[in-house]
């Protein structure tokens, strides 16, 4: 059988990954796929670092649009990252009947809906696990192993910037400058690491594996993002005392109502196996109907766990190139035919635990008005700890309460902001209290 042929776009950390994985591991995937994987075409900026990867047989450019309209490539491999050259090249590519393999999440959170739409037109293939919790098989498990479940609910550590970044500062006491650049000098970090810190990433990611679980469209412009820049070591602390962790989560959960899609950092309890997950590990927690939880968990970023998704992929698109139409993995959420139109939640609408820290005067009464206007909000609190820290006049209040609607926490913290005796702005962090133990 004629070889595969794959046009490469993007020869960075996980293109070069790419690179060297097919070169390491070619005689067990030709072994796997009864057919061999060629690069003919290889797009880059740096055209001699790209030869000296690629080697002799690859047709090496700078000019992505000329691997996507070459007539010896079956398959588009995406890696250059951004949503302006990558979205145009992709759907140049689909248009000429490439099939396409990408790790790009902003992409497909951004153009995804059109991008499939354009793919099913077409009949090609669009292929994004790398694009997901980097290594993790979380696509197919939601396409395919959990196929046959309603699921309920997701929520995972997905960035694995953020997570390296809080474990180093947690566990090493790095500052979170140092953290950032260790991650970026390990090709953990967006090209722009704003993305990273801020949940950018994680939310892109994020409102692609809703889309998928729950069967809509992609609806990132809806997703609440609130990143890890504004965390205090101060709060994590205090969590710890109380017996919990801080991860930066990404959570999806189906209610009657609607969908929650919020990306932000979440009170974790210690026994959990999510709140163990340390350094570029990402873990994804899955709640279905039938199967009940399950927790996939693995290396979220970097150049080979990342090529190893990637190229599970190309082999998925050779496996299923000459199938029917109809034996194709389907995309689900994407036909059309078969979209649910389900409203994304208002944050003001979604149902938490919370975590609040609270700087007031150390003066008889003021623990009293807290707990009232948290009460008259029906808010019932599940622990709370005292500290004298500032000073003999100053005191924080930590108080975690049980599950409650974001609107009345909201309102509860406006109303304590209002008190004479309170000093600062509150502090509020979401716990996780969707799956269980
Ligand atoms: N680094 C990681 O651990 C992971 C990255 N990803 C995604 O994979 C994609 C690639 O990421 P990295 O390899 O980390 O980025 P990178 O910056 O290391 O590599 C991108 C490469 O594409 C090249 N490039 C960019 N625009 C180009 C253009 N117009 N023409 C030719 N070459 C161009 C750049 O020069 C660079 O060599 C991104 O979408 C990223 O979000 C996904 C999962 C993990
Ligand atoms: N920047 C991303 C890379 C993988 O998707 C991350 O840190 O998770
Ligand atoms: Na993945």
């Amino acid at each position: 059988m004629q070889p595969l042929r794959i046009g490469l776009l993007g020869v960075g950390t996980v293109g070069g990954g790419t690179v060297k994985l097919l070169q390491n591991n070619a005689h067990e995937i030709t072994r796997r796929l009864g057919r061999e994987l060629i690069i003919t075409h290889a797009a880059s900026r740096n055209l001699e670092r790209t030869r000296t990867i690629c080697g002799p047989d690859t047709n090496i450019t700078d000019n992505v649009f000329d691997v996507v309209t070459a007539p010896d490539v079956d398959v588009v491999v995406e890696l250059i990252g951004g949503s302006t050259i990558a979205k145009d090249a992709v759907i140049q590519a689909i248009k000429n009947g490439k099939h396409i393999v990408t790790a790009n999440k902003k992409l497909l959170a951004e153009y995804g809906n059109e991008i499939f739409r354009l793919a099913s037109e077409h009949n090609v293939m669009v292929m994004y696990e790398a694009a997901v919790a980097g290594g993790i098989p979380i696509i197919k498990a939601l396409r395919e192993g959990l196929a046959a479940n309603h699921i309920e609910s997701i929520a995972g550590i997905i960035n694995g910037t953020s997570n390296f970044i809080l474990s180093e500062m947690r566990a090493n006491g790095s500052t979170f400058p140092e953290a950032l650049a260790q991650a970026q000098a390990l090709g953990y970090a967006e090209a722009d690491p704003t993305f990273d810190i801020e949940g950018h990433d994680a939310g892109h990611k994020l409102s692609i594996i809703s889309a998928l679980a729950f069967g809509t469209p992609i609806n990132f412009s809806q997703c609440y993002l609130e990143g890890i820049s504004q965390l205090q070591s101060l709060d994590i602390c205090y969590a710890e005392e109380l017996g919990y962790r801080i991860k930066l989560l990404g959570i999806t959960r189906k209610t009657p109502e609607g969908i929650e899609l919020r990306v932000h950092p979440t009170l974790i309890p210690e026994s959990r196996l999510l709140a163990k997950v340390e350094g570029v590990m990402n873990a994804v927690s899955v709640q279905a109907d039938m199967i009940g939880q399950t927790l996939y968990y693995g290396a979220g970023a970097g150049a080979g766990p990342t090529a190893s998704a990637v190229m599970a992929d190309i082999m998925d698109v050779t496996r299923l190139q000459n199938a029917e139409a109809s034996y194709r993995v389907p995309y689900l959420a994407f036909q059309s035919s078969s979209l649910q139109n389900i409203s994304i939640l208002p944050m003001d609408e979604i149902t938490s635990s919370y975590y609040l820290r609270v700087s007031a005067c150390d003066e008889p009464g003021v623990l009293g008005e807290i707990a009232n206007i948290l009460a008259a909000e029906n808010i019932s609190i599940e622990a709370l700890i005292q500290k004298g820290i500032i000073n003999k006049e100053t005191a924080e209040i930590v108080i975690l309460t049980h599950s409650t609607k974001e609107r009345f926490i909201k309102h509860a913290m406006s109303q304590i902001q209002a008190l004479p005796r309170v000093l600062s702005p509150v502090t509020m962090i979401r716990m996780e209290s969707l799956h269980p133990r």
